[in-house]
């Protein structure tokens, strides 16, 4: 492995990492105060608005469910629960199963691989945008619906998280199309197809997707492209992200393949050839980067998170590579 030695910057991002890496075992920060109420949101219904700032990165919600099933079917005695009765109910499909369908959110398998789905007093309020201010994520250690703000969110704004996964590689029919069981228009910025943001959106989700299947295909190697093209189309996409608003999980996706470059460049010179002045730039590099990756995972997940652990394996590895 390239040694790291004599190189100050990149042994002082080292020890930060090590630092951070040693923070993870700390307790996580959940609120004791609450941080929103329920109220009659403008989009329909009701939603959970701020009641103070929260800053980004803070939870805002961590949360036991009410009840789960494994099979997609609400039971009787379920049904019955006041708490899952006083949730929205879609005008279309007024039955348990229609309230359930409304307000459920996949959680970890079961004993068996099953998946689970449950039903969250407070999540459950939570509205749909394509450009989310926060982020839900089941935390299978801490059995717990963890929710952080992923963006600052300023006091009386509405707090909303995407319902749907991949969605920044869709335009905009097809993401409505995935919206199409909650029976609702999506009017997020994103969705507002003549505003200067909504064009802006539609143009840079179509280069996401040109830069997703060019990334895809040369990890498959059915069209490699030359290396450092990898790495610029990579920070590209991670650039659109950004401007897009879409901080995560994309982002910690797109991070996690921009370290996974780095290292393998890495490691091309691991048996010394190669100009030591490289490798370290390299090392640099990667070290900024997965710092980055873990700061986006603690901000969206939580200290104690699934995700933030296995964030915090590839910075071993990084930091192997600088031992
Ligand atoms: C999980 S519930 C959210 C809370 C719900 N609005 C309420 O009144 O309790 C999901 C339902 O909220 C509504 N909804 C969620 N996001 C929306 C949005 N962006 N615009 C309009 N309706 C939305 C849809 O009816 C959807 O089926």
């Amino acid at each position: 492995m390239a040694a790291a030695h004599g190189n100050t910057e990149a042994q002082s991002t080292y020890k930060e990492l090590q630092s951070a890496l040693h923070r993870l075992g700390c307790p996580p920060n959940y609120p004791n105060v609450t941080l929103f109420s329920v109220f009659t949101s403008p989009v329909g219904g009701r939603g959970l608005k701020a009641v103070k700032d929260i800053p980004r990165g803070t939870p805002i919600i961590c949360e036991k469910e009410l009840f789960w099933v494994v099979n997609g079917t609400v039971g009787a005695i379920q049904a019955r629960d006041p708490h899952f009765q006083a949730l929205f109910c879609p005008p279309n499909n007024p039955t348990p199963q229609g309230r359930f369908e409304a307000n459920r959110f996949q959680m970890g398998k079961d004993t068996e691989g099953r998946q689970k789905e449950g039903i969250f007093e407070k999540a459950s309020r939570l509205n749909h945008s394509c450009v989310p201010n926060a982020y839900f994520a089941w935390n299978y250690k801490s059995r717990r619906l963890t929710v952080h703000a992923i963006v600052d969110v300023p006091k009386d704004a509405e707090i909303f998280v995407n319902y749907c996964a991949d969605e920044h590689l869709m335009d905009r029919q097809q993401r409505q199309q995935g919206l199409g069981s909650y029976q609702f228009n999506c009017t997020c910025q994103a969705c507002q197809p003549n505003t200067n943001f909504g064009m802006a959106s539609a143009q840079r989700r179509q280069e996401m997707q040109t830069l997703d299947t060019r990334i895809d295909n040369n990890a498959n190697n059915t069209l490699p492209v030359e290396r450092s093209q990898q790495l610029i189309d990579i920070k590209a996409f991670s650039l659109l992200l950004q401007q897009e608003g879409l901080f995560y999980p994309q982002l910690a996706d797109v991070y996690q393949l921009e370290v996974s470059w780095y290292i393998r460049e890495i490691e091309q010179f691991a048996d010394g050839t190669g100009s030591t002045r490289y490798r370290m730039g390299l090392l640099e590099e990667a070290l900024e980067v997965a710092r980055k990756q873990l700061e986006w995972d603690v901000a969206c997940t939580g200290h104690d998170s699934p995700e933030v652990k296995k964030t915090s394996r590839t910075l071993k590895v990084i930091c192997g590579l600088g031992q």
